[in-house]
């Protein structure tokens, strides 16, 4: 093996991939904070068990592990930043009004979420607590679109769903209830053979509403057919009028509904969503409600947000332009210094050329020199 082979999955990011993520990772976190959020940067490792406090299995199996030296105990490289920002508002901010926190780095996943998935992808994201109405949904909704537009994207599908439907539905029978690990794996593959099978000595009513779960998907008009096929548990209508309201709000986004859709069934509590946009199979960009997770540290908070992954958006960006940059030579000469340090503050690239070597080719396009003309430093065009 070549010891400068990389795992499987894990890739060098060069220079013009680079500089388009970090293009958008600034952008991002200017838009966020145009929005009233603060930047917090949780740690890359933590003991195992406060990084999986209030995460569900998934999380823990994706989650990479090594022994700490100094303490002998189990420490997680995060896969996720949710939970540890959770953990943050939870515990170290301690305020009881609105918060809003962003982040941004890198997370570690043991296996790959897709195909050519990276198992290192750049998160960032977004994340509102203590409010618990549908206002703060709605602000993250428009907060994805308005990330995805930075990126030049405009055409996004929205994939409505909401965990409180299936919860009602098996809350309200014990039976089902004992099968629910089974019964989400099911439904979140849309088995329904398997569903058949594992239902068969169920109630009629929540073996009707289970069957009819994998069908429910499509425009809005799945809501109104979820109501007439679905029991009117007050969980399952105050789920529906929930998904009502967000497509309300979906703004310039095509919505569709999955009320199967369980891929975040692990700390989400209401309603979720996934962002699709050409190009990609993988959601762009995941969120939710998951106003349990605060519980889990001690202190409940309504919380909801949204996270994606930096580097998989930046593939569907157009490669960036070679910016332009002065040329300067090498030298200790004062007055080229002081030009070439005026020349950078006014936002110029200049790049000093050491002796023996000529114009790099690269990401900057060299098109001026700076060159001594009668003992001063004037800029000359390049061709
Ligand atoms: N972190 C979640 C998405 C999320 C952010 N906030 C709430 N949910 C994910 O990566 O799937």
């Amino acid at each position: 093996m070549r010891t400068w082979l990389l795992p499987e999955n894990i890739a060098d990011v060069l220079p013009a991939e680079a500089r388009k993520i970090e293009d958008l990772r600034r952008n991002m976190l200017d838009t966020f904070r145009r929005y009233g959020y603060e930047l917090v940067m949780p740690p890359m490792l933590e003991y195992l068990e406060s990084l999986l406090t209030g995460a569900g299995q998934d999380m823990g199996l994706r989650t990479f592990k090594l022994v700490d030296q100094l303490s002998g105990r189990t420490l997680g490289l995060r896969a996720d930043m949710t939970t540890q920002v959770a953990r943050i508002d939870a515990h170290l901010l301690n305020r009881s009004s609105v918060t809003r926190l962003c982040y941004a780095g890198s997370v570690l996943h043991t296996r790959p979420s897709g195909l050519h998935a990276t198992r290192e992808p750049l998160q960032i994201g977004a994340e509102i607590y203590g409010h618990a109405g549908l206002e703060a949904d709605a602000e993250i909704q428009e907060l994805v679109l308005a990330c995805l537009a930075l990126a030049g994207i405009a055409e996004v599908r929205l994939d409505l769903c909401h965990v409180g439907v299936v919860r009602a539905i098996l809350q309200s029978d014990v039976r089902a209830q004992s099968d629910e690990e089974a019964l989400i794996s099911l439904l979140k593959t849309k088995d329904g053979a398997g569903l058949r099978e594992l239902t068969g000595d169920y109630a009629p009513a929540t073996r009707a509403a289970l069957l009819a779960l994998p069908a429910l998907y499509g425009d809005g008009s799945v809501l109104a057919a979820a109501r007439a096929a679905l029991p009117a548990l007050p969980g399952v209508v105050q789920a529906l009028d929930e998904l009502q309201a967000l497509l309300d709000v979906a703004g310039s986004a095509t919505v569709t509904i999955d009320l199967a859709d369980l891929r975040g069934y692990q700390y989400e509590s209401g309603a979720m969503f996934a962002a699709y946009v050409p190009g990609l199979p993988n959601a762009v960009a995941r969120g939710g409600r998951y106003d349990h997770v605060g519980e889990a540290f001690g202190r409940a908070r309504p919380a909801t947000g949204f996270s994606m992954d930096l580097r998989e958006l930046a593939r569907l960006l157009p490669a960036v332009e070679r910016s332009s940059a002065i040329l300067a030579p090498w030298g200790r000469d004062n007055a080229l210094r002081e030009q070439i340090t005026a020349l950078r503050r006014a936002g110029e690239v200049v790049i000093q050329c050491f002796p023996g070597h000529g114009r790099e080719q690269g990401e900057f396009d060299c098109d001026r020199e700076l060159v001594c003309e009668g003992g001063n430093w004037v800029l000359k065009n390049l061709s």
